[in-house]
């Protein structure tokens, strides 16, 4: 495979790259955008209801140039070719991936090569509209025949971030009859919490998990039998019309007791945290609707076709992925902020933490070498305003270079004129605030404001499931497109197995332990 011998270091505009780097402390941002009347026009880029302003980096038209040589010279036009057509781009685990095929319409799937997946897709689609409808109607009837107020969705991770993420921005679309809880901590104050203002006649558990081993989600789903045995007097919770199975391992799901018919099933190419779009999404069909889900889907099939098709200049998951580059490989930030200005969107950063941290958080390349520069920055963010009262200190007037998403809305129908105006400007002001600083020699030193903070303002017209889609698309591969230029696995993530395998002995009581935890073992159990 050609990304096996790639280096970005090796790259023949990487040189170039870093000379720039080494003076780019020296441009204002402002100054280019005063001087150059077109920057706006050239550094906006619009697809699928998302408009995207990158004009106030830290970057020149050289700069710009460069970076689009430096992808051309990647593997990505291969590696994305492979994505879509389904070749085995996991090389760890031996797998496709596929998560893009899950929003592709049945004849793309065809011209790409995917029959027996689009029949698959179909018919787990299928299933997915089929019982989310049930549920809705009020045709799925609990134990004893009543039907189904509150749906309990039990899974972490890419179980539990993604359908918690669109259930509660799409809120605007949610059935007036079911609430949806996510229980994904094995913290168990919160699924007792949870459990304890339901009714377990009208509760159904969704258990979400892709290996249907994730210990985490296993000790919650017993709880909650044991909840729902004793409440209602059944014999096996599992067995029941209340419990509802959705993994790529059914055989698990079977051994645990839950019925066949109660089984949704997706497949191991379709990576835990690219799995919203599958029957991971169950969750969201019911509490949206299935043809709302389905509108989720069109908006991320629309970016996957954007991402395919549009040349590098035009394409907006390689423009973030490029500043991204640009902002970790060559002036060292280490981090990357993502703030929405829209409070039903307050699980977007966790989601992307997930999504960014464990696809890219990798220090060895696809040919096992070791990397000779830094991957996956550190995401993390929280909504606007809130932030602004909080860390944007640090964005201001800190020692950090943190280049920041700003996510907003042009419009919103579930709030007012007035509180989104506010809301809105509030988040131009702080991009132009970051950017501009304040010098002024009458003042303290400390309140002066250096400015030159880089920023990205990602508008979608409003939050509805295509633009909803379309973002998360967007994000998903401007991950894949750094992936490509760091040459890692942006599909795996051995990283998590050692602290998992280690949990399981301590439990289980081994004694092979370094003094420190031995110490805190003891002290914990001396407690319990
Ligand atoms: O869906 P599962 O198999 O329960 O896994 C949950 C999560 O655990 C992880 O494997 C990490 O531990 C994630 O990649 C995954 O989304």
């Amino acid at each position: 495979m050609i990304s096996q011998n790639y280096d970005i270091t090796k790259s023949s505009v990487w040189d170039a790259l870093q000379r720039l780097a080494e003076v780019a402390p020296g441009i204002r941002v402002s100054d280019l955008l005063d001087q150059d009347q077109d920057r706006v026009d050239k550094y906006s880029l619009e697809i699928a209801g998302l408009s995207l302003d990158y004009s106030k980096n830290l970057v020149t038209d050289e700069i710009m140039q460069l970076l689009l040589e430096l992808v051309a010279e990647s593997p990505l036009e291969t590696q994305r070719e492979k994505l879509f057509t389904g070749e085995e781009i996991n090389m760890t685990e031996q797998r496709p991936v596929l998560h893009t095929a899950l929003r592709a319409s049945p004849t793309q799937l065809q011209e790409d090569g995917l029959t027996e997946a689009s029949a698959q897709i179909a018919g787990q689609k299928h299933r997915i509209k089929a019982v989310s409808d049930q549920i809705r109607s009020g045709a799925w009837l609990g134990s004893t025949g009543k039907r189904v107020t509150d749906i309990v969705n039990l899974g972490i991770g890419g179980s539990d971030l993604g359908p918690k993420l669109a259930c509660e921005a799409l809120k605007e679309f949610s059935h007036e009859r079911i609430k949806c809880h996510f229980v994904s901590n094995v913290d168990g104050e919160l699924i007792r919490s949870t459990l304890k203002n339901l009714e377990p006649e009208t509760t159904l558990v969704i258990l979400s998990s892709k290996t249907f081993t994730t210990q985490e989600t296993l000790l919650n789903a017993q709880t909650a039998a044991g909840w729902f045995e004793q409440r209602l007097g059944l014999a096996s919770a599992y067995a029941s019309p209340h419990f509802i199975g959705v993994t790529a391992s059914p055989e698990n799901a079977v051994k645990l007791g839950i019925r066949d018919e109660n089984i949704l099933e997706f497949w191991d190419w379709v990576g835990g945290r690219y799995s919203l779009w599958s029957t991971i999404g169950l969750s969201i069909a019911i509490c949206i609707g299935y043809d709302n889900f389905e509108r989720i889907l069109a908006g991320a099939q629309q970016m996957d076709v954007h991402f395919r098709e549009s040349t590098a200049r035009e394409n907006m998951p390689v423009i973030l992925a490029l500043l991204g580059v640009w902002y970790s490989n060559f002036l060292h930030a280490e981090s990357h902020a993502v703030i929405p200005y829209c409070e039903r969107m307050l699980n977007l950063p966790a989601y992307l933490q997930q999504l960014d941290m464990e696809s890219n958080g990798k220090s060895v390349t696809l040919d096992s070498s070791l990397v000779n520069c830094s991957t996956g920055p550190i995401i993390w963010g929280q909504t606007g305003t809130n932030g602004q009262h909080s860390f944007f200190q640090l964005l201001h007037q800190g020692t950090h270079l943190i280049p920041i998403d700003f996510i907003g809305l042009l419009s919103d129908d579930l709030s007012t004129t007035e509180h989104h105006r506010v809301l809105t400007v509030n988040m131009f002001a702080q991009s132009a605030a970051l950017m501009s600083g304040k010098q002024d020699s009458t003042l303290p030193v400390y309140r002066n404001y250096l400015g030159n903070k880089p920023s990205n303002v990602l508008l979608m017209e409003k939050l509805i499931p295509e633009t909803f889609g379309a973002l998360i698309a967007l994000y998903e591969h401007k991950v894949f497109v750094q992936g490509c230029l760091w040459n890692v696995n942006s599909f795996d993530q051995w990283g998590v197995e050692l602290g998992k395998a280690l949990a399981n002995d301590l439990l289980q009581g081994n004694s092979e332990l370094d003094c420190s935890t031995r110490n805190l073992m003891n002290k914990l159990n001396a407690s319990l």
